[in-house]
């Protein structure tokens, strides 16, 4: 299967096991709006696969219809090998998911929602379910608050409790939609710990989320939606080395800077101490004597590896300022 032309993707997408989800030519509308448009993705199997996108870009609605909870308007979606939504009862009892308003009551305690859910579990023996409830509260801190009523959890608290939800069974896919949302450091370090747990036991994760740092730390693979399209995929040290080495100017001067650079077709934003600027179409001693040519003072000029900012940036800003990327 080929990307589209203006999909950046890392490596051989066709190669290696089956995914543990798939789309092709996915695609949702709301009236006029355009929800997700045509995506094909790939989630392999054992990658920790970092969903992102501008607010508004797609990505819940493209985690519902993996999950079968939204029906698409057009093209196919297979989890863990299955046709969604029809083959959803094959599929689901091997997926643990945490997406928006898991539907928890709040009279009763956190532990008591997880008993009802795990009533629900297909793979738990009624014997198995207050055990399985003990350990998923603990992996996820909640062993001291199991007892308290939902109704009185802090946003953190029904995020973790959610995913204590999603990990009631083991599973071969975890789908997390934005899991560290609302919470404290702490509890984004825990979130962090358990979706290195489930990579190591080989378990597929998709995440959601809207911050670089934490799935540059966290992820082996990304996906990036923009305005429902998507517009790069693959492994992340892949999709980091396919991009070109960045010159960070530092210069009081970043409005001349910005339209010198832009003027030449060279792809320039702001940063903290001037403007940074891709070393795609120029090497760095062409960008200085520009730049100086234009009269714009420089007090230091560094070379920098491209990290997933640049790349979210470049990918997500507008089109006029970000050429089509051909692999
Ligand atoms: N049920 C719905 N009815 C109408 N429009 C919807 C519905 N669900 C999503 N949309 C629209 O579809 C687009 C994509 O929304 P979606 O929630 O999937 O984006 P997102 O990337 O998850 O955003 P965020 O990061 O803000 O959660 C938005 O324009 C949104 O307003």
């Amino acid at each position: 299967m080929t990307a589209p032309a203006d999909t950046v993707v890392a490596g051989p997408s066709s190669e290696g096991p089956a995914p543990a989800a798939r789309t092709r030519g996915l695609r949702k509308t709301y009236g006029r709006t355009v929800a997700v448009d045509h995506v094909d993705l790939d989630v392999p199997e054992g990658a920790v696969l970092g969903m992102l996108g501008p607010n508004g870009s797609g990505k819940t609605t493209t985690i519902r219809m993996l999950l079968g909870l939204v029906r698409p308007t057009e093209g196919e979606v297979e989890l863990l090998g299955h046709r969604m939504p029809d083959r959803a009862a094959e599929a689901l009892p091997d997926v643990g998911a945490l997406v928006e308003g898991p539907g928890f009551h709040p009279f009763l305690s956190g532990r008591e929602n997880l008993l009802r859910l795990a009533a629900a579990e297909p793979r738990l023996t009624s014997a198995r379910m207050a055990g399985a409830v003990d350990d998923a509260l603990e992996r996820v801190g909640l062993t001291r608050a199991g007892g308290r009523r939902y109704r009185g959890y802090s946003l953190g608290m029904k995020q973790r409790l959610g995913l204590a939800g999603a990990l009631l069974v083991p599973r071969r896919l975890v789908v997390l939609d934005e899991p560290t949302n609302g919470l404290d450091p702490a509890g984004t370090r825990e979130i962090r710990s358990v979706i290195a747990d489930l990579h190591r036991d080989g378990v597929t994760v998709l995440v959601s989320s809207h911050l670089l740092a934490e799935v540059e730390a966290t992820c082996t693979h990304v996906a990036v939606l923009n305005d429902g399209a998507l517009v790069a995929q693959g492994e992340l040290a892949e999709l980091l080395e396919s991009e070109s080495p960045a010159l960070e100017v530092s210069t009081p001067d970043t409005t001349t800077a910005l339209e010198t650079l832009r003027a030449a077709h060279l792809t320039a934003r702001p940063a903290p101490d001037g403007v940074r600027v891709e070393l795609t179409r120029a090497t760095a001693p062409d960008v200085i004597a520009m730049l100086v040519g234009a009269g714009v003072p420089i007090h230091e000029a560094t070379r920098s590896r491209t990290g997933l900012e640049d790349l979210f940036a470049r990918l997500t800003q507008d089109s006029e300022e970000s050429p089509t990327w051909t692999p």
